[in-house]
């Protein structure tokens, strides 16, 4: 068996993807952001306070004729970016890509913070990490593609995320298609709970790859590629206007000014970035200054090859023999 889901950006900085999953008998079908960064499905419910929840589609377990309250099960999660939620736990069907999970931990919101509550384009997350992750308690829950893995075809899943385009997550197959190049595999470390690996060097505007390594996560649920500062610096010192902005926390360019590309060396390919992915948006609408794609993962403390590295690739993120593939796109 497999399954294939659609995924769209939810506006025209790529800020997030968004996927339709259905939850529940009758279905409820909720959009959702796909976090191969994190281990949880939690959804925006009938729990949820009104005031946060205005906006936002919910899930509501009393309308659903197969959910079942997991009694004495809560769980209590904290983002990267400090955004945060909480609340209890039901099991019902959930369906991805036409496959479905018949009892699978739906994670309802009783509390969310103020990012959640502003940010109506999404309803939850479903969590892609491994479950070592999750933060259900006293019982940690299984992930649904944790749960789909031994009826999958293959248990791995593909993310194919695009640049202003409709882009899919496959679980159970590779569409080889959807690549360029040949995918090349490296060992893939969750101990951590997400998708750690190795990059094996990089280079600016198409240079020969050097062999200075990179350990980091591959992480559908980050926005950005975060990488140490003396990278950050060699790609900015290519970039004539490139320059740190207090206000944006990050660096900051002329939009009209050419990019450099980024690769770097991953399972014995090159991965490049073009230019035009690394130029995310201009800093307000219409304005000539824009923000980069890549910056410092200093403040964070962990290198992250968030989005704007993975729309330049084909991923495969294979569980069953504990690695991950990357494809130039
Ligand atoms: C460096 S860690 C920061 C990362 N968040 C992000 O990357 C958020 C995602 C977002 C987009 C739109 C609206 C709201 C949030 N974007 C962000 O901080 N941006 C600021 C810079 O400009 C680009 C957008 C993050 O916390 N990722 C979470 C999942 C994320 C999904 C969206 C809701 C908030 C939580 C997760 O992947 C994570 O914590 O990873 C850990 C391992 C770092």
């Amino acid at each position: 068996q497999t399954g294939s889901a659609n995924t769209n950006p939810s506006d025209s900085a790529d800020d997030e993807y968004i996927t339709s999953v259905s939850i529940g008998t009758p279905a409820q079908v909720l959009p959702l952001d796909f976090d191969t960064g994190s281990s949880d499905l939690w959804v925006f419910s009938s729990e949820t306070p009104k005031s946060s929840a205005s906006g936002h589609v919910t899930y509501s377990p009393s309308k659903s004729s197969t959910a079942k309250k997991l009694s004495g099960s809560t769980w209590s999660i904290e983002y990267g970016d400090k955004s945060s939620s909480s609340g209890d736990v039901y099991t019902d069907v959930v369906t991805i890509g036409g496959f479905s999970v018949k009892t699978q931990a739906v994670e309802s919101a009783t509390k969310v913070s103020t990012q959640f509550v502003q940010d109506t384009v999404i309803s939850g997350l479903v969590g892609l990490g491994f479950d070592i992750g999750n933060q259900v308690s006293p019982r940690p829950q299984k992930t649904w593609f944790s749960n789909a893995a031994s009826s999958l075809a293959e248990p791995l899943f593909t993310a194919d995320l695009r640049h202003q385009e409709t882009g899919s997550y496959n679980f159970g197959f590779i569409d080889t298609s959807l690549a360029k190049g040949t995918i090349g595999y490296t060992p893939a470390d969750g101990s951590e709970g997400y998708w750690g690996f190795t990059a094996t060097g990089y280079s600016v505007g198409g240079a020969k790859l050097n062999r200075n390594s990179i350990t980091g996560i591959a992480d559908t649920g980050t926005t950005l590629l975060l990488l140490p500062d003396n990278i950050v610096d060699a790609y900015y010192n290519n970039v004539e206007s490139a320059q740190y902005d207090d206000s944006q926390e990050g660096v900051v360019f002329d939009c009209d000014e050419d990019l450099p590309s980024f690769s770097f060396g991953v399972g014995g390919q090159t991965i490049t970035i073009s230019g035009d992915l690394l130029n995310l948006t201009p800093i307000e609408e219409g304005s000539s200054t824009c923000f980069g794609g890549l910056q410092s993962s200093s403040d964070i403390g962990i290198n992250i090859f968030g989005d704007v590295a993975l729309k330049a690739a084909l991923v495969v993120f294979d569980l069953g023999n504990e690695r991950l593939g990357w494809a130039q796109k």
